[in-house]
């Protein structure tokens, strides 16, 4: 039976206060709830201090990227030895930002998959399509690509324990979210695409929607079968909007 995760990406926001206050507010409103996975993933210069702050809470570090090296002349990178040292375990790779930003291929974020899978840590593989793509009725092809390149690369198994993220391109930051039937039929693509190499990995796999989730579209997202949670933007910066998101997470699929 899987569990819904619901992950809170900071993306680039934040301050030492930002970090205390919104963790204070997580911890008072998330004290309570069963049933449902919570991760932050603050920016990387403030792992350390949010990692303190979480401390005897349910609420899980993670992290926003991870680098393919390990150790050496690589400026500016983390590596996931480090990002485990600090004490995360959800890690976003192939965020839409950064295959757009920083030109990440597909392959090379499979590499990062495997580098994450070989030092223990969660996968939080981001796949979706641009607008464009949407409307040209590519969105099916574009995430079994991006699907494929792991799957190819390191086989089905791989998605043992591992997180996929549905996000449409067109929905991150607009407003405009997926409408659940859409965003579910996304979904069951990606579990059957998995299922057609391991039935029992394709079960087990956690598929998150992501883009413009908020207090009020939440519930009807989770409704659907195949969506397990979500990863959150701009409303996971709220304590209280965020904790509605994880509560409805975890009534649905209670
Ligand atoms: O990683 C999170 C997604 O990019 C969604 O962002 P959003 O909730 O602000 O649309």
């Amino acid at each position: 039976m899987r569990h819904p995760l619901v992950m809170g990406n900071w993306k680039l926001n934040g301050n030492k206060k930002m970090v205390s206050d919104l963790i204070d507010g997580l911890r008072k409103e998330l004290n309570a709830v069963q049933g449902c996975g919570v991760a932050i993933a603050p920016p990387v210069m403030y792992l350390d201090q949010a990692q303190q702050a979480l401390a005897d809470s349910q609420i899980v570090l993670g992290a926003q990227n991870v680098d393919v090296n390990l150790s050496g002349a690589f400026t500016g990178e983390v590596s996931a030895e480090m990002l485990k040292d600090i004490g995360a375990r959800y890690i976003i790779i192939g965020h839409s930002e950064r295959r757009t930003y920083h030109k990440e291929s597909d392959e090379f974020i499979a590499k990062k998959f495997a580098v994450l899978k070989e030092a223990g840590l969660i996968p939080v593989l981001c796949i979706g399509e641009t607008e464009a793509e949407n409307e040209a009725g590519k969105t099916e092809e574009v995430c079994a690509r991006q699907i494929d390149a792991v799957l190819e690369s390191q086989g089905a198994a791989a998605f043992n324990g591992a997180v996929i993220a549905y996000e449409p391109i067109w929905a991150i930051g607009t407003g405009k979210s997926a409408t659940p039937a859409q965003a579910q039929a996304v979904h069951k693509f990606i579990r059957e695409h998995i299922a057609r190499k391991d039935a029992k990995v394709a079960e087990q796999v956690i598929i998150q929607y992501g883009g413009s989730v908020n207090d009020k579209n939440a519930a009807e997202l989770f409704a659907q079968p195949d969506i397990d949670g979500a990863l959150v933007g701009g409303a996971s910066l709220k304590a209280d909007a965020f904790a509605v998101i994880v509560k409805a997470a975890a009534a649905a699929k209670a």
